[in-house]
């Protein structure tokens, strides 16, 4: 009975020593912050000025990664020096791929300066490149991290990305607040979405896990905010452009035009009922 205060006092310290090998989310995110300001010059509080620092800056970097995993490491797949390997190997294509996001964000808005100001200030570029990091440990079966990184990105950002996404290139998410890419999504190149979208599953049901529940976009697909596709079976065929508000359960052709224009009134003669629920 955990009403008894010795009983749950007990059953406290059970739980914290039962998770004693998890490390501190804390940590965990120091490194991911670390590693995209090494990155990411308009990220950093530093300048770095050599390649020797660069250099520097990734041996610790690995190490201290290696410590991450080593708390891990009775879940690893593999030995954490031979992840962080794997990992770091990985890391300038991964690069490669994050700018061409920064690159896709700056020419898909007419407000983006340049790629530097995409890069310190836009939420979806935040967001995109720390699903792009959290993505490579995914693949690497790395438990919890990927996903403690996609919850850090979606509490800086408003913007929910499961790590086992896969989404192609020149992802640009524009506004952001209230994205949601489910785990099984599945994203082609050059798509564009807005704030509000929901790339979701049509039943929550738990017999679903393992099984495609999130929808297949394919490239060229432009998405506008506050659209809702939902099932693992629902396709929406490249160069389609899917409407605000839009509701999507089935799958649509390349090419679609897919709106949702409910009919709005406007009149200009006044409303009693308004004016009733208005003045109170
Ligand atoms: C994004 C979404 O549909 O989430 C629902 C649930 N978490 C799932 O993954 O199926």
């Amino acid at each position: 009975m955990l009403t008894d205060k010795k009983n749950f006092i007990e059953h406290l310290v059970n739980s914290h020593l039962h998770t004693a090998h998890v490390v501190p989310p804390s940590v965990s995110c120091a490194f991911l912050d670390g590693l995209l300001q090494l990155l990411f010059p308009p990220l950093s509080e530093q300048v770095i000025k050599s390649g020797d620092e660069v250099e520097h800056h990734l041996r610790v970097l690995e190490s201290d990664l290696e410590l991450i995993l080593g708390k891990l490491q009775e879940r690893l797949p593999d030995s954490p020096t031979s992840i962080v390997n794997s990992f770091f190997n990985a890391l300038p294509e991964v690069y490669e791929q994050i700018m061409d996001d920064a690159r896709a964000i700056e020419a898909g808005d007419p407000a983006a300066v340049n790629t530097d100001e995409v890069i310190r200030t836009y939420p979806g570029f935040y967001a995109v490149a720390v699903y792009r990091i959290a993505h490579l440990l995914y693949q690497l079966d790395v438990p919890l991290l990927p996903r403690i990184y996609s919850e850090h990105a979606h509490t800086k950002t408003g913007i929910d990305i499961h790590p086992g996404a896969k989404i192609g290139t020149a992802f640009c998410i524009d506004h952001g607040t209230g994205v949601v890419i489910g785990e099984t999504a599945i994203i082609g190149n050059h798509v564009k979405v807005y704030q509000g979208v929901t790339l979701g599953a049509a039943s929550v049901d738990k017999a679903m896990a393992n099984t495609k529940r999130h929808p297949t976009i394919e490239d060229n697909v432009v998405i506008y905010a506050g659209a809702t596709i939902l099932g693992g079976k629902t396709v929406v065929g490249r160069h389609s452009l899917i409407g605000g508000n839009v509701w999507l359960t089935e799958s649509v052709p390349a090419y679609s035009r897919v709106y949702h224009r409910p009919q709005i009134k406007v009149s200009q003669k006044p409303d009693p009922s308004y004016l009733i629920n208005f003045s109170i």
